[in-house]
């Protein structure tokens, strides 16, 4: 409804729009992002809205479950929160095939980076890739030696160990992360988000550096012109921890998002073909 009466409005303000001073133009964009926040948030707040008690009709959900699933929804209300703000990206990066890196210094978060990209592929496939099935994605991506769904916190919500792989193109060396996975998945909208957890029974393992991923997300929307592609954008958040110089963290972070893109798209198309194995 929302949508409708927005540009019902546009079209009756465009020619006022043509005719309006600079100050009020801005003020217009403005409205226009609010608008567009709006709408985002009120797509979020539907998967926060469930779980919000302590109890669902058939399962109890414990202190501890609630917890993570907090963090989880936190994480990734900041994370879009980041990725709204349109402000200030600064392209880093733009691929032959359409694949644009931005970045960003937010304050707080320090230096973020954003890729764009479009995928073959739908919403079901991409969730049970990256979400579903994240135990898996060793088998199709390289850059990740081992991903271990230590507890789940309801449907939407996992705690993950994960150990990138020490491969040839990777600048910055090996890494593991502990993270608060959290994912919310509607009919036209996926998002994923997540961000770092400590937990005392999983101390940082001798000889790894425990890298800290997020608040960081990933937003999967169909594209509207065509339904058998996905747009796929992913807020990359990191702070990969270990003395290294700046200039290459900060090459070796979009560089790593490249990689995953394409070797996501790589099992993208073996699923399209049935061949997965
Ligand atoms: C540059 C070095 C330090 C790291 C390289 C590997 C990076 C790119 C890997 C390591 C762990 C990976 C994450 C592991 C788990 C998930 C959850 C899933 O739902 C979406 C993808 C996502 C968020 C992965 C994104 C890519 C990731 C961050």
């Amino acid at each position: 409804m929302l949508p409708a009466v927005v540009k019902l409005c546009c079209g009756i303000s465009y020619p006022h729009v043509r005719s309006m001073s600079g100050l009020q133009r801005t003020a217009v964009a403005v409205i226009g992002q609010e608008i567009t926040h709006m709408k985002h948030w009120a797509q979020i707040k539907q998967c926060m809205g469930r779980y919000a008690g302590t109890k669902t009709a058939e399962v109890a959900v414990s202190e501890d479950q609630l917890f993570y699933m907090r963090h989880g929804k936190e994480a990734l209300r900041k994370a879009v929160g980041m990725l709204e703000d349109t402000e200030g990206w600064k392209v880093e990066i733009k691929e032959g095939n359409g694949d644009v890196i931005s970045s960003k210094v937010i304050p707080g978060a320090g230096k973020v980076f954003r890729l764009e990209a479009v995928l073959e592929a739908s919403l079901d496939d991409l969730y049970d890739l990256l979400f579903v099935r994240v135990e898996d994605m060793h088998q199709w991506n390289p850059s990740i030696q081992h991903i271990k769904v230590l507890k789940r916190a309801g449907p939407e919500t996992i705690l993950t160990h994960e150990v990138s792989a020490e491969t040839a193109g990777n600048l910055i060396g090996q890494r593991d992360f502990l993270s608060v996975r959290h994912s919310c998945k509607q009919k036209s909208c996926i998002y994923l988000g997540g961000a770092a957890i400590r937990l005392e029974s999983f101390p940082p393992q001798p000889g790894f550096v425990r890298a800290e991923d997020g608040p960081t997300c990933i937003i999967i929307k169909p594209l509207d012109e065509d339904t058998t592609k996905c747009s796929f954008t992913w807020l990359l958040n990191m702070d990969v921890k270990g003395w290294l110089p700046k200039s290459i963290v900060n090459q070796g972070l979009p560089r790593a998002q490249l990689d995953f893109t394409k070797h996501l798209r790589k099992r993208l198309a073996s699923v399209l073909y049935g061949n997965t194995k």
